[in-house]
């Protein structure tokens, strides 16, 4: 989600998921929200959100979403929506958003075949989520 091309010593223009696990970029997270007093996200297998402070773990998720164009930018906007619903518990909001991002792509992963149906089903599963179904998977700790 965040590109981190420049923290490394290998390649200048890969991403954070293809250079470095995201737990190496825990620290550049935190730093960040301090500087900028954002919320940051770092998705991969692992997805974490800081405030510059806290940190937030969100385990959900399958590995077929980085096959997916535009996976990053779709759950940036359900982040978005989730955030907008109450600005003043942005991380809270954040770590959900991923979470049930994640959970849709589980429940869709169940049926999926590869990519182009997982993509299709990721967006059927997000629209019939259900409240069982999220609180039985949704899988978040913090510091
Ligand atoms: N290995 C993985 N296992 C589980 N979930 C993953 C994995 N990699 C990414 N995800 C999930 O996929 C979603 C998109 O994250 P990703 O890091 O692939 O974004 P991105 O690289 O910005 O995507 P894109 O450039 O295609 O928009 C997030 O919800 C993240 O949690
Ligand atoms: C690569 C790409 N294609 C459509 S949007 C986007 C950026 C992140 O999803």
């Amino acid at each position: 989600m965040i590109e981190m091309g420049s923290y490394g010593s290998r390649g200048e223009d890969e991403g954070v998921d293809s250079v470095h696990g995201s737990s190496d970029a825990v620290e550049a997270a935190k730093s960040l929200a301090q500087q900028t007093g954002c919320v940051v996200a770092v998705s991969g297998a692992i997805d974490y959100i800081t405030d510059g402070d806290r940190v937030v773990y969100v385990y959900n998720g399958v590995p077929m979403l980085q096959k997916i164009t535009a996976s990053g930018c779709s759950v940036t906007a359900l982040i978005t929506a989730f955030v907008a619903v109450d600005p003043s518990h942005a991380v809270e909001a954040t770590a959900s958003a991923l979470a049930i991002f994640g959970v849709a792509s589980e429940t869709g992963m169940d049926m999926a075949r590869g990519p182009g149906s997982l993509r299709t089903l990721l967006i059927d599963s997000l629209y019939g989520l259900d409240e069982a179904t999220v609180l039985g998977r949704v899988r978040i700790n913090h510091l």
